[in-house]
Order: C-alpha cells, then structure tokens, then sequence
C-alpha cells in the first residue's frame, strides 16, 4: 500500500517514495519559544504526529527520523525578555518545558532519530550557531549573498560592540536564485508587498532577506566574520536541517502561513548553498485553526491557549480528536459543541476498550484511510463503524494508530453509574453509592408525587454536579464521571 501526500511544491496528491526506505526523514518548523503554545500551534503537532506514526507504521519505527526544531533565538523573545526583566534563557527554557508538557497531553510522540530519543531530534537554534555562519559564507563565497556594513549615525556607535568596524548584515539575494517563489506559487508584486516588514540596512533589493544581522549591547550575540550578530529566523532551519537531515530528505512540514516567505527562503539558502535542485522531496502544509474566520495568532490576539482549555477539564485527547475530525488542508474552528460531541464518543470508546489486549495490526481500512493524503475524518469514522460492530480489539488497534493512547493514568472517561435503589453497574462498589442514592430516591419521590417542577429543578442541580441523571429500565439513574468531587452535592 502506497502513501498518498498531497505536495505543496507539485499542487498535487503524489504517491510518496521515500529516498531511503531504510530511513525515512522529516523535517517540522518548530515553536518560537517565549510563551505557552495557542490552541492554533498544536495543530501542525498533532497532523504531523498522525503522519509520523503512520510512516513508524509502513516503515518501522526504526526507520524513520523526524526532527522539529525550538526557535530559540527570535526578537519576539528578546522584547518578551526586556518587557519582564527575565533572562532569555530563563523565558526559552520555561517555554521549551512548557511546549513538550502541553503536546503530550494531547498525545503526540516525541520526534525521535530513528525511533531513539535525542537531543537532535528537537535542536534549539542556538546550538546550531556555527553551522549557520558555515552556510552564510558558503552562500556568500556561491554570489547568492552580500554583506553591508550598518552606517553609524550620530547615536548607533556606541550601542554596537568593536565600534572601530562597522558590524555588517548579510541579506540573500533573491533575484539570483531564478526558483524563488515557485513553491508558494506568488508573483513578484505579492513578494515585495511580503517581505517590506523587513527592515535591514543596505539591502539591494525589498525582496532580498536577512541572513545575519548586527546585535546591539542589550541583544544576544555571536562572533561572527561580520562582527557580534545573531541569525536571522530563515537561516536556522536550514541549517539545522542540513546538518540533521542532510542536503534533501523526504518531507517538511508546517502550517501554511510558513509557505511565504519562511519556506521559500529556506529552499533558496538550502538549495544554493547545498547545489541541490531540493530542500525536501514533499511539502506539506496545514490549514489554519480560525476564530470567526481569521488565523488564531499572537498577534491578532484571537487566542487561547492548549493549557487554557486543559485546566478548564477538556482532555488532550479530546482536543487531538477534534483537530482529527477536520481534514488538515481545511481551515476549521475550534466550538465547545465539538468538544463535547468528540468527549462523549471517545469516552464511550475508552469504555468499550478497557483491558482488551490490544497487540496486533490495525485494520487495513484505517491504513487506507490515513495513507490517503491523512484522511483522518475519514479514519474516525471508520472507528465509529467499528465501535458500533462491538469489535473492541480493533477498535483498540485503530484508536492506537491514531494515536488515542488509553493512558491509565488520565482516565478521565471512566463512569460508573448509580441505579436506585443502591444497586451499580461495575464490579465494585461506587465510591460515593452512600451520597448519591438519597438524592435518586427524592428525585423518585417527586416524580411519584407528580411534582414534576420540583422534579426537574432537582435534576439540573444534580447536573450541575456532573452527574447524569435519568429513568432507565432499572429505575432512576446517576452516571457518575471520573474525578466526580461530591462535596458539590453538599449545596444542593
Ligand atoms: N492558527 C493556526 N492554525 C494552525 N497552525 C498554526 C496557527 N498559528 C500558527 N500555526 C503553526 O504553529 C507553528 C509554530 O509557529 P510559530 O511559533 O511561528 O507561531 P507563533 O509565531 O507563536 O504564532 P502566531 O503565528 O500566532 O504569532 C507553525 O507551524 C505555524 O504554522
Ligand atoms: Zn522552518
């Protein structure tokens, strides 16, 4: 069975083939790290985890290699540093902990080196500093880059370290590299209207981009040959990708908003310094996570965090959930209706799986599915078909491929359910039988006495609990959710 992926750089759904087999790599365009994850930033976490596992499963886990970086070094992390008097160390460190706590949750792997955990398989920027000076000066020594000193003006000398010598920037310059813009498929009038929020002193042309630029005494800074500077953000992933993943690899991935121009300047500083006709076989790009029609971003200030929603109880796994049910390449919203519709399924599967073993291969159905182009709404409702045939072992099977992990730990979708008069469904006796029953029984007792007003308030206060309250066949009824805190009771 052939993976199908649909690649940026063709605008076509293309059988995949990897170069190596024996290795397959991908490359993700990792966080900025100088606050918590949006909700919008787990997406491309999460539809490059469902892609990683299923090449773990076509290929072996031992033969795939996916790396997703942490911008560590970025202006946005800079002002953070100087609006709160921290360190830029303390910020990226916290943030980095913060990143990798907030993705597990909603259940993607750790990108690995052939299935190993590794340093090198999450690099920070700022360890890969001497490669990108490597790759700046070979771009420069090709003619595909130029440096320009900063002119002092009556107040800059000071702020710049070595003020004898003018510190220099160095800008690529795009109109030599005649595939510029090819990728993102945009006009050179789009081009220039992109790239003019880039300042930078001496640029030949608006298009050109910043390689490395000067550091004042309050910014980080490296040596360099063009004086103490930092990289510019482009550089980083080309850098870090050439030295992990070699000059072409197989895929790389990231939302869409990265295709212009941080993608197309990563191909052109990749594939000219590299003198390959690549950067990457496949490109793959996620639609956005929308608020009311518009990009969830920090900037626009239309957001909210993953760790928001985890700590009002919505599960990671439910958050992956939702984010599966619409296709990658589709914008989608997040609503707390599919929050809900996408809760109860998956605990009415995490029910249905409980202790089945689960060892053995996923229907082929699902590998089907996923090797369409990531078909994942797909996939998801092949699982409802299969939950609704009662199969649990290969549902199991299935909601494992997908990444829906089961985690002991977190069972946040056990239930245990309360029947009047004292009898219960599980093996062992409800925790809070003694609390719950008197309040079944007065719910029973309106109802007998036709008080149905009385009744029914009884019953959305008990709701209000987290119980769920009806009439089954076996008499009144409380399902009682996981974590129940049954204090609550006590104001009723
Ligand atoms: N609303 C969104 N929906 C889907 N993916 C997104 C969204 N916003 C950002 N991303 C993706 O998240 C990843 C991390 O991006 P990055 O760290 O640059 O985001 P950011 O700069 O913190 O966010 P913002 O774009 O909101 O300023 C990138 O792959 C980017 O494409
Ligand atoms: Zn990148």
């Amino acid at each position: 069975m052939t993976i199908h992926l649909t690649n940026t750089a063709t605008r076509q759904k293309e059988p995949f083939v990897p170069l190596d087999p024996d290795n397959v790599r991908m490359y993700v365009c990792g966080p900025t790290v100088y606050d918590r994850a949006h909700l919008g930033n787990a997406r491309p976490v999460i539809v490059f985890d469902v892609l990683y596992r299923l090449l773990r499963h076509v290929y072996g886990v031992d033969h795939v290699t996916y790396v997703r970086n942490f911008t560590d070094v970025d202006d946005k992390i800079n002002a953070r540093a100087a609006e709160s008097g921290r360190s830029i160390g303390d910020i990226t460190d916290e943030t980095t902990q913060w990143y990798l706590e907030d993705m597990a949750a909603v259940g993607a792997l750790e990108p690995s080196i052939r299935g190993a955990n590794h340093d090198k398989a999450m690099p920070r920027a700022t360890a890969y500093i001497a490669e990108m000076i490597a790759m700046i000066e070979d771009l420069i020594a090709k003619g595909f880059a130029y440096t320009a000193p900063i002119s002092f003006g009556h107040n800059s000398k000071a702020v710049y370290f070595n003020a004898e010598k003018a510190p220099e920037h160095a800008f690529f310059e795009v109109e030599k590299y005649s595939r510029y813009g090819v990728l993102s498929g945009r006009t050179v009038d789009e081009m220039i209207s992109g790239a003019r929020s880039e300042r930078g002193e001496g640029k030949r042309s608006p298009m050109d981009f910043v390689l490395w630029k000067p550091s004042t005494i309050d910014q980080p800074d490296w040596e360099s040959p063009w004086g103490r500077g930092r990289p510019g953000w482009h550089i980083e992933c080309s850098a870090m990708a050439k030295s992990l993943l070699g000059s072409t690899f197989d895929i790389h991935g990231g939302g869409n908003d990265l295709m212009f121009p941080h993608h197309e300047n990563e191909i052109a500083q990749s594939c000219c310094a590299n003198g390959t006709e690549k950067m990457a076989n496949f490109w793959l790009h996620n639609e956005m996570l929308q608020v009311e029609g518009k990009k969830m971003s920090k900037s626009l200030g239309n957001f909210f965090t993953v760790r928001d929603l985890l700590d009002q109880g919505v599960p990671g796994e439910v958050i992956r959930f939702v984010f599966l049910s619409t296709h990658y390449r589709k914008p989608m919203d997040w609503t707390a209706e599919k929050a809900r519709e996408a809760k109860d399924t998956l605990q009415s599967w995490y029910n249905l799986t409980d202790g089945v073993q689960s060892s053995g291969k996923a229907s082929f159905q699902l590998i089907d599915a996923l090797s369409d182009d990531l078909n994942t709404p797909l996939a998801l409702s092949i699982l409802h078909e299969i939950a609704r045939s009662g199969s649990a072992k290969e549902l199991k099977l299935g909601m494992q491929l997908l990444g829906f992990t089961n985690p002991e730990q977190l069972d946040w979708w056990r239930t245990e359910t309360v029947f009047l008069p004292g009898t219960f469904s599980s093996g062992s006796t409800p925790l809070y039988l003694n609390e719950i029953v008197p309040f079944l029984r007065k719910w029973q007792d309106l109802r007998l006495a036709k008080d149905y007003v009385a009744a029914d308030a009884l019953k959305v206060k008990l709701e209000k609990t987290g119980l769920r309250i009806s009439n089954s066949t076996s008499g009144p009824t409380a399902v009682v959710p996981y974590g129940f805190d049954p204090s609550k009771l006590e104001d009723i």
